[in-house]
């Protein structure tokens, strides 16, 4: 997919050395924005395989967020990527899908003069029994969506918020791809997502599919032809290593953008490549991959490839399972392997 390139390498030019909260430093650049056009094929990557194991990642990820659980007892049978986040009973403190089908709504209290809140009863609203006892009332913003999208396609205010300021204050991790919009334009349903930090190796290449995903499958159960993703992203990060391998690009990140910016054809990534392995520290045996840019590299190096197309079952977003969703003509690059900042 060029864009991802575009963005990879925007990133690399116009980059910040930046140390983080995870103790695996970054280069980071402010606010990237890219548009994929769904219609000319289903942008997941092929300068590196996304099928197999990954794809079965990515799409259980979608459907734990659209089942609305606050507990990944379920996904974690299916793939490990949420278990590093999540206590012994699986319990997370932010759930993407928690916020996505059951949105907190303030009780009478919470409530202040002259606002406007749904009654109980009412087609997007849930009383939940708590545990403990007494009930919550919840909102379904994804069912909103789809209800608005039938009967009010021209809205503006098809907004799904997975934010909410004073869990994301306290959280050990708040949503990173935090708001969408699905936005009609003629026959065509487009999807804007904008994230706050994204992890160009790992992170981001799994959200640009799974959104891409959804855009189908909202299309298909709406009517409306499948239109763009459009994808902001505030702090694009790509990890560069901790301890002196990170450290390193504080310095030389100069010497890095000079080779670069040099570069006349993408084969001559793989040289930067070499010079960077060999003029970098190298990371400790026991913490290797957590350098993202070797990786990546060799991702500029391949040449994108044609997009792959996608079929998805025309069912409700409640019961899509994992067989309802193929994959058809891809045709991508070996895998590269990247270790995960936690
Ligand atoms: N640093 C960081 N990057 C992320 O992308 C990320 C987090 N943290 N924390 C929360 C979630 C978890 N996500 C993850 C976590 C791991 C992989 C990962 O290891 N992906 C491998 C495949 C692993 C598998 O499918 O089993 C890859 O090669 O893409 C991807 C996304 C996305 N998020
Ligand atoms: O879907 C996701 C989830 C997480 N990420 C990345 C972005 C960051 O590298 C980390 C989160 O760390 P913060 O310090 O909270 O920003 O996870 C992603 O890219 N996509």
């Amino acid at each position: 997919m060029r864009q991802y390139h575009e963005l990879v390498a925007d990133t690399l030019a116009g980059g910040c050395y930046k140390p983080n909260r995870t103790g695996v430093d970054t280069v980071a650049a402010f606010s990237h924005h890219y548009e994929v056009d769904l219609a000319e094929g289903f942008p997941l990557l092929t300068t590196k395989r996304m099928d197999g194991y990954r794809w079965n990642s990515l799409i259980h990820e979608l459907l734990w967020y659209l089942s609305g659980e606050e507990h990944i007892r379920d996904l974690r049978e299916e793939t490990k990527i949420w278990d590093a986040w999540a206590d012994e009973e699986g319990h997370l403190d932010t759930a993407y899908g928690r916020f996505w089908r059951r949105y907190p709504v303030p009780d009478g209290i919470g409530r202040l003069p002259g606002e406007s809140w749904p009654e109980e009863g009412h087609r997007w609203t849930e009383t939940e029994t708590a545990p403990g006892g007494g009930t919550r009332q919840v909102f379904d913003q994804i069912g909103y969506v789809l209800d608005s999208l039938d009967e009010n396609p021209n809205s503006r205010r098809l907004v799904v918020n997975a934010w909410h300021p004073a869990n994301a204050a306290v959280s050990t991790l708040p949503p990173c791809h935090y708001t969408f919009v699905f936005n009609v334009q003629g026959d065509r349903l487009n999807v804007h997502l904008t994230q706050r930090s994204g992890d160009i190796a790992l992170g981001v290449p799994f959200n640009l599919a799974a959104y891409s995903l959804l855009a189908h499958a909202v299309a298909n159960r709406t009517g409306f032809e499948v239109g763009s993703f459009g994808h902001t992203i505030v702090d694009t990060h790509i990890y560069c290593g901790a301890g002196d391998r990170g450290a390193w690009y504080d310095e030389h990140l100069p010497e890095l953008r000079a080779q670069l910016e040099g570069i006349e054809d993408r084969s001559e990534y793989a040289d930067v490549r070499e010079w960077l392995e060999d003029a970098a520290p190298p990371e400790p045996d026991d913490e290797t991959g957590y350098d993202h840019v070797p990786g990546l590299l060799t991702q500029l190096s391949r040449e994108p490839g044609d997009r792959p197309r996608i079929e998805v079952a025309d069912r409700p977003l409640e019961k899509l399972e994992y067989d309802d969703v193929s994959l058809k003509r891809y045709d991508p690059e070996p895998g590269i392997e990247f270790a995960v900042a936690e």
